[in-house]
């Protein structure tokens, strides 16, 4: 992004704006070229730190760094030009102080070019929530099922049921208040899912959360067939791309062990007039 910039990105107040009006489409990018291609047709794109999962291997997102998040966000912002990208905020990068998270939400900015920043929470957020919100950093909150604390919950659960929804419902209703300029609800049962979205001021954004939120987002790989080493029951598969991709290296190897490539038109020779 520079300056000179002829298209104007998309801020966090645009997508407030929506709100009621324009359902909000989303999808986490990890790369310049896949930036590209999402920043032609939704609204945000997401630095997830599922690319901890999704690109790296890891088991989970506890592994990510800041490190990481700086290098894709730095490698997505090359890419977009009209979405608005949100970095996510890696484990142990904000939770343990408001300064803290500052430091790093503050260099997570300043170095990739990012519009925002995400962080996993609620009620025991809503203090950081405030803190960054008010000194110039839009922060989205993400509340429901939050990955990062896996270890805690015991698995990828669906969240909200019985007890667990008045929990969620304040989650949301404190980081709102606190400023947060939209909020994931992740594998939220779909009738507090609607109730949260009528309640609160700022746009949700579902993932396994229901048609009734303002927006929705999934990760680029499973929608796409890249990642299937699982996949949650609120993943629509568009694409088969790792079937196409084993497809063709499979025909790649085959024709090198047989002579059948390289071919004539991709060697080199003698004559001039020929790169
Ligand atoms: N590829 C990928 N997609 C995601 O949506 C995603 C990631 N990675 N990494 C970070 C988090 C982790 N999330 C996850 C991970 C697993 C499930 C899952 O396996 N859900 C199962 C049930 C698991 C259980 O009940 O314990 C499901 O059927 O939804 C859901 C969300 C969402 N995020
Ligand atoms: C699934 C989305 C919401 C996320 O946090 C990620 O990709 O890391
Ligand atoms: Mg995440």
């Amino acid at each position: 992004m520079s300056v000179s910039a002829t298209v104007k990105a998309l801020t966090p107040p645009d997508l407030v704006a929506r709100k009621g009006k324009e359902k909000i489409a989303c999808l986490t990018a990890y790369t310049t070229p896949m930036a590209r291609l999402v920043d032609r047709h939704c609204d945000l794109i997401l630095v997830g730190d599922s690319v901890g999962m999704v690109v790296h291997g890891l088991p989970n997102t506890l592994g990510v760094t800041m490190d990481m998040m700086m290098m894709h966000g730095k490698a997505v912002m090359r890419g977009a030009e009209r979405t608005l990208v949100v970095v996510d905020m890696p484990f142990g990068s904000y939770e343990a102080a408001p300064v803290t998270a500052f430091e790093n939400a503050a260099r997570l900015m300043a170095e990739t070019g990012c519009g925002a920043v995400k962080l996993e929470g609620g009620v025991e957020m809503a203090g950081t929530v405030e803190f960054l919100a008010s000194r110039g950093i839009p922060v989205m909150a993400h509340i429901g099922l939050v990955p990062q604390r896996v270890q805690s919950f015991g698995g990828y659960k669906v969240q909200g049921r019985g007890a667990g929804r008045e929990k969620i419902a304040a989650d949301a209703r404190a980081v709102a208040d606190a400023g947060a300029f939209a909020v994931v609800l992740e594998k939220v049962i779909e009738p507090l899912a609607r109730d949260i979205t009528a309640e609160i001021s700022v746009p949700t954004i579902g993932i396994g959360a229901s048609p009734a939120c303002d927006g929705q987002i999934l990760v680029i790989d499973d929608i796409l067939g890249v990642f299937t080493d699982f996949q949650p029951k609120f993943v629509r598969r568009y694409a088969q791309l790792g079937n196409d991709a084993e497809a063709a290296i499979s025909a790649y190897a085959a024709d090198v062990r047989e002579g059948r490539f390289p071919a004539a038109e991709h060697c080199f020779v003698e004559s001039r007039n020929k790169t």
